[in-house]
């Protein structure tokens, strides 16, 4: 076991300054403060209107036609039918709110769940909500409104689920187009190889990232519903005798040369509720996006991923002894080119054995990653496994079902990437976002599942886990995060490893910590690691056997001593000749050539 060395916590790279809670942010904007204790007590009176209005709102008196304001028992005086203005106003706020609840629910219920799945998932679902909602639009607003009346029965409640719906592709456009930039993250492709579902990935990491849009949306769509209301209401549309600001207005608008505050009033009242309402999805918004987040250098970077494999799970996996780990035989993968389909892996057959180190060495673009993704069931949409098989300790992935292939990610086959920050969720710390995946493949407890994760960082030697457990990923440094990657990809005991350039995003020092981290937890759980890399370095670091690549085929393997020793093709003499001119010293040995990773 070769020496690590681990450098003393260094609070500038994993200084654990704990979030500010959305709460607490909330509550140092002033903005915020004012807008909730407006909007809060604006709730409250529509709410208590029935309680604490001093009369019936459509309780006419022949004494209160166009009272005064400040007229006793008549505080804002009455309007043209002696109606008390100011009990008027508080049911409408309770109209108002009402309307606010109905409209904004419904277009959100309806807008995200759509634009999530439609972001999500492929063109075949996607072009089907877009088609819908397409449809939706092309009602138009008010008038669809009025001409559903018959249906609707002049009560605004139903009137508002109706204006819901018409709403909800404006929402369904801004959650599809933020899911399909999210759903590019890497810390996604994390999840899905970690085993995640896709219903636990949309509700957890998808909406999460995309919540902040979604707020300041529902105080807009709130605010439209409210504005709908009272324009319908303005326009005489509905029934009359629900007060609302739309009637309040109307009535004051026909009376304002005789007593102007009839009509201002109500104007009033409607400018600060929606305006309020905007406001306070403004500050929500800030909160939800917490403290700006200055990035690490890539370099510094870290980002990984996956799991592994309860106990119980292993022992039900097929096991072969005559079967290898991993058995790649004649593998084709092809993109769609404007010529044609392009294909990038041509014929690749490899195999890795219980235990064994296999490097996949190949220039950039060589097909080393689609081959690695091959394996983990996670090639893009659009990518086509022309020929060929992928056998997983005997059992075939090409062909299998998604459920299947993410019940094996996860728990027989673990993934580390090449960016390690950017596989990280950084929206959640990473103490939550291990547990998650523990959780999900052990199906152990919460607290059981937290043990775990802080067991699992200490074995991969982070200084201090609890403060990285309670860390978000910007509070770490690359090597940490990385550390953390490797934690999660070896938390149930995989069987296999894909390191995919796990050391490329770091510097020199700490890429030797790592490599010497993943061959001792190698060497512990028995595991076996398919490290796909440009860099003979690493290769003779750590591998048993190496596979070198070349424009999409294998064009050589052999015994890593023995390649570093005698190089048959020409292509891997000229990718050694490379490393050593580096700077690497010279000699042929591989474990010279390590020296230069
Ligand atoms: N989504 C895609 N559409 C079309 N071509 C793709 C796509 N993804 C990868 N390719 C192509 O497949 C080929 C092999 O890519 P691959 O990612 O396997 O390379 P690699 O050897 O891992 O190199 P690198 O280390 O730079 O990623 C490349 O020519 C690349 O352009």
């Amino acid at each position: 076991m070769s020496t690590t060395l681990i450098p003393e916590p260094d609070d500038a790279q994993i200084s654990v300054v704990p979030r500010r809670s959305v709460w607490r942010h909330l509550r140092r904007d002033p903005q915020a403060v004012a807008t909730a204790i407006i909007l809060i007590v604006l709730f409250l009176a529509g709410l208590l209107s029935p309680l604490i209005s001093p009369h019936d709102p459509n309780a006419a008196s022949l004494d209160a036609i166009n009272l005064p304001t400040g007229t006793p028992g008549y505080l804002l005086g009455g309007d043209e039918s002696g109606r008390d203005i100011l009990s008027r106003l508080l049911y409408s706020f309770q109209t108002a709110t009402v309307s606010a609840l109905i409209g904004a629910s419904v277009a959100l219920a309806i807008g995200v769940i759509a634009g999530l799945v439609g972001g999500y998932f492929g063109t075949a679902v996607r072009s089907s909500t877009e088609w819908l909602f397409n449809l939706i639009m092309t009602f138009p607003g008010l008038i669809t409104l009025i001409v559903l009346l018959p249906l609707t029965h002049g009560d605004y409640r139903w009137t508002m689920l109706v204006l819901g719906v018409l709403m909800s592709p404006g929402t369904y456009r801004i959650v599809r187009n933020l899911v399909l930039g999210v759903k590019k993250e890497l810390y996604i492709d994390a999840a899905k190889v970690s085993g995640l579902g896709d219903v636990r990935i949309l509700a957890r990491h998808v909406l999460f990232a995309v919540r902040g849009p979604i707020i300041v949306n529902t105080a807009f769509l709130m605010g439209s519903a409210i504005a709908a209301q009272s324009g319908l209401a303005f326009l005489g549309v509905g029934a009359k005798d629900v007060p609302s600001f739309g009637l309040m207005i109307y009535s004051g608008f026909n009376n304002i040369y005789a007593s102007p505050l009839q009509f201002v009033w109500p104007c009033i009242s409607l400018g600060i509720f929606t305006g309020c309402l905007v406001l306070f999805g403004n500050s929500l918004r800030d909160a939800f996006s917490g403290p700006r987040i200055k990035r690490q250098k890539p370099a510094q970077g870290l980002r990984l991923v996956t799991s592994a494999i309860p106990t119980s799970v292993v022992t039900a996996t097929v096991e072969r002894d005559d079967e290898p780990m991993l058995a790649i035989e004649d593998l084709g993968i092809s993109f769609p080119g404007t010529t044609g389909a392009r294909e990038v892996v041509k014929g690749v057959s490899l195999t890795v054995d219980q235990g064994e180190v296999v490097g996949l060495v190949g220039e950039s673009g060589s097909g080393k990653t689609q081959t690695a993704f091959a394996v983990l069931g996670v090639l893009a949409p659009e990518a086509r496994v022309t020929r060929g098989s992928v056998r997983l300790e005997g059992r075939e992935l090409v062909g299998l079902s998604e459920s299947a292939l993410r019940s094996l990610r996860g728990r027989v086959v673990s993934y580390i990437p090449q960016e390690p920050m950017s596989n990280l969720d950084p929206s959640f710390t990473v103490g939550s976002q291990l547990t998650e995946r523990v959780r999900h493949t052990l199906r152990v407890s919460r607290r059981a599942a937290r043990q775990t994760v802080l067991d699992l960082l200490a074995r991969v030697e982070i200084p201090d886990p609890p403060r990285v457990f309670r860390s978000y990923p910007h509070q770490i440094s690359g090597g940490m995060a990385q550390r953390v990657l490797i934690a999660g990809a070896v938390a149930c005991r995989p069987r296999l490893l894909i390191a995919d350039e796990p050391t490329t995003a770091l510097d020199v020092t700490v890429q030797a910590e790592i490599l010497d981290l993943l061959r001792d937890l190698q060497k512990e759980f028995g595991m076996a690691i398919l490290l796909v890399t440009h860099n003979f370095g690493v290769v003779a670091d750590i591998c048993d056997r190496i596979a070198v690549m070349r424009g999409g085929e294998i064009v050589e393997t052999g015994v890593t001593r023995e390649v570093f020793r005698a190089p048959r093709h020409a292509y891997t003499r000229g990718l050694l000749d490379a490393i050593l001119d580096e700077g690497a010293p010279a000699g042929g040995d591989a474990s010279t050539v390590g020296a230069g990773r």
